[in-house]
C-alpha cells in the first residue's frame, strides 16, 4: 500500500531507483518507531513493577500483618515474609518440638531478616522506617521449672511495653552453649535502652553448668523460677512425656525403685527435677538470693495478676499488667489474656498447657508427698516463704 501511495505522489520523471530508496527509508522510519514504542513501554511496566516490590519490602519492614494483607503485594510463592520482630513470635505448638529446629528456626528466621533488610539498603531509595533499639543479651530469664507455669508467666509479663521476649525456648546454657553469645544475642528481640530483654528455657534450672554460665554472661542477671508443688509437677511432666510416647511404663513404675520399700527413683526426671532445695544450692554458689524470684505456679493460676504485679516489682517496672488484662475462660479452666503481645483479640495458651492429668491412685501421691516434704521444707526456709504443698 505504502508503494502505491509513493508512486503516486513522485514526479513521473523520478526513476525507479529513487523510489525504492524513498519506499525502503520511510519503511525503516516506521520499524524504528516502532521498536522505540515498545522499549518505552516495557520499560514503563519494569519500573511500576520495581515501585510494588519496594512497597512490600517497606511493609515488611514495618512488620505490620494488617499492612500486608491490605497492601496489593504479591508474593511468589517462594517469598518468605517476615512481620516485624519475629523473634518475639508466639510459638506455643513449636516449643515442644526438638530444640535443633527451634534453634534452626531461629537462625534462619534472622539470616532471612537480615537478607531482606540488605535487599533494602541497596534498592530502596525512599523513607525506610527505622528498627528501634539493638538486640542485647537477655538482662532476666525464666530458668524453671519444667512444667510449672514458665510459658504463662513469659506471655503475661511480655504484654508489659518495658519488656520484649523470645517467644521459642533458646536452650543456650543446656545445650546450645559452643554456639556462642553472639549466636545467642542473634536471637533475641531488639529492645530500647530502657526495655528489659526475656528469654525462657525451663530446663536450665536442672542444668549444672547453667548458673555458672548465665553468671558468666553478667553476675546482675535476674532469675525468675516457676515453682509448683513437685508431685503435680512430676505428674503433668508424665503426662506431657506419655503424649508423645503412648508406650512408656507407667507412672507408678518409673517413680519407684521399689514401691512396696517406698524407694523413690530419683534417678527419673520427672522425680529430680522437684527436689527444688537440690537444685537451688547450684544456683546459690553463683547469685545472691534477692537475684532470684519465685512464683507459685498455684497462685499463677488462682491469681495471675497478683504474682505478676511481684513480677513487674522484682524486675523493677511498673505494675503495669493488672487484673484488667485476664480473664477466666470456662471451657479452658485457666485465666486467659484479654489482650496478648501480639494481637488485639483475647487469647489463651496453647492446649499443651493446661491438659487434663493422667490419673494417678491416690495412695501414690501420698507417697510422693512423704518423700518430698523434708525437700519442700528445706526450699521453704531458704527462700523464706511458704509456698503450702503439703
Ligand atoms: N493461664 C494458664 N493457662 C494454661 N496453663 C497454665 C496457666 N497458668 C499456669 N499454667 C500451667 O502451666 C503448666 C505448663 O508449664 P510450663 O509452661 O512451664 O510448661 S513447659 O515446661 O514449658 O512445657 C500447665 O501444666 P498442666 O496443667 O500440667 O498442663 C498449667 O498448669
Amino acid at each position: 500500500m505504502a508503494y502505491r501511495f509513493l508512486s503516486s505522489r513522485v514526479a513521473p520523471s523520478a526513476n525507479k531507483q529513487t523510489r525504492r530508496f524513498i519506499f525502503i527509508f520511510t519503511l525503516s522510519l516506521s520499524f524504528t518507531y516502532l521498536c522505540y514504542s515498545i522499549i518505552f513501554y516495557s520499560d514503563t511496566i519494569m519500573q511500576s513493577q520495581s515501585y510494588e516490590e519496594h512497597r512490600c519490602l517497606l511493609f515488611q519492614n514495618i512488620g505490620s500483618k494488617k499492612l500486608l494483607q491490605k497492601s496489593q503485594c504479591t508474593m511468589r510463592p517462594d517469598t518468605k515474609v517476615i512481620m516485624g520482630d519475629t523473634s518475639g513470635v508466639r510459638l506455643d505448638h513449636r516449643e515442644e518440638t526438638p530444640d535443633r529446629n527451634l534453634t534452626k528456626n531461629a537462625d534462619s528466621r534472622s539470616t532471612q531478616q537480615r537478607g531482606i533488610n540488605q535487599t533494602n539498603r541497596r534498592s530502596i531509595n525512599i523513607t525506610v522506617v527505622p528498627k528501634h533499639g539493638n538486640k542485647k543479651l537477655p538482662n532476666a530469664l525464666i530458668v524453671g521449672v519444667k512444667k510449672g507455669g514458665t510459658r504463662a508467666v513469659l506471655e503475661f509479663i511480655r504484654i508489659h511495653p518495658d519488656v520484649r521476649a523470645v517467644g521459642t525456648e533458646p536452650h543456650f546454657f543446656d545445650r546450645n552453649y559452643d554456639r556462642g553469645l553472639d549466636w545467642y544475642r542473634g536471637l533475641m528481640p531488639r529492645t530500647l535502652d530502657s526495655q528489659i530483654t526475656m528469654e525462657k528455657t525451663p530446663s536450665y534450672f536442672v542444668t549444672l553448668e547453667a548458673p555458672r554460665r548465665i553468671s558468666s554472661m553478667s553476675r546482675d542477671t535476674k532469675l525468675i523460677v516457676v515453682v509448683r508443688n513437685p508431685v503435680t509437677r512430676a505428674i503433668s511432666d508424665y503426662t506431657q512425656t506419655l503424649s508423645k510416647k503412648p508406650d512408656i511404663p507407667s507412672f507408678e513404675d518409673l517413680a519407684f525403685k521399689n514401691r512396696s520399700l517406698g524407694t523413690v527413683d530419683t534417678s527419673w526426671n520427672a522425680i529430680r527435677i522437684g527436689l527444688y532445695t537440690l537444685h537451688l544450692e547450684n544456683w546459690l554458689q553463683y547469685f545472691r538470693l534477692s537475684q532470684m524470684h519465685f512464683v507459685s505456679g498455684e497462685r499463677l493460676i488462682t491469681d495471675p495478676a497478683g504474682e505478676l504485679g511481684r513480677v513487674q516489682d522484682f524486675l523493677g517496672l511498673k505494675r503495669i499488667v493488672t487484673d484488667k488484662h485476664f480473664y477466666f475462660n470456662k471451657t479452658k479452666g485457666f485465666p486467659c489474656l484479654k489482650k496478648p503481645e501480639s494481637s488485639s483479640s483475647p487469647r489463651c495458651l496453647g492446649k499443651s498447657k493446661g491438659r487434663p492429668h493422667v490419673q494417678i491412685d491416690q495412695d501414690i501421691i501420698e507417697q510422693l508427698h512423704d518423700f518430698y516434704r523434708p525437700y519442700n521444707i528445706k526450699f521453704y526456709e531458704t527462700v523464706g516463704h511458704d509456698f503450702r504443698w503439703d
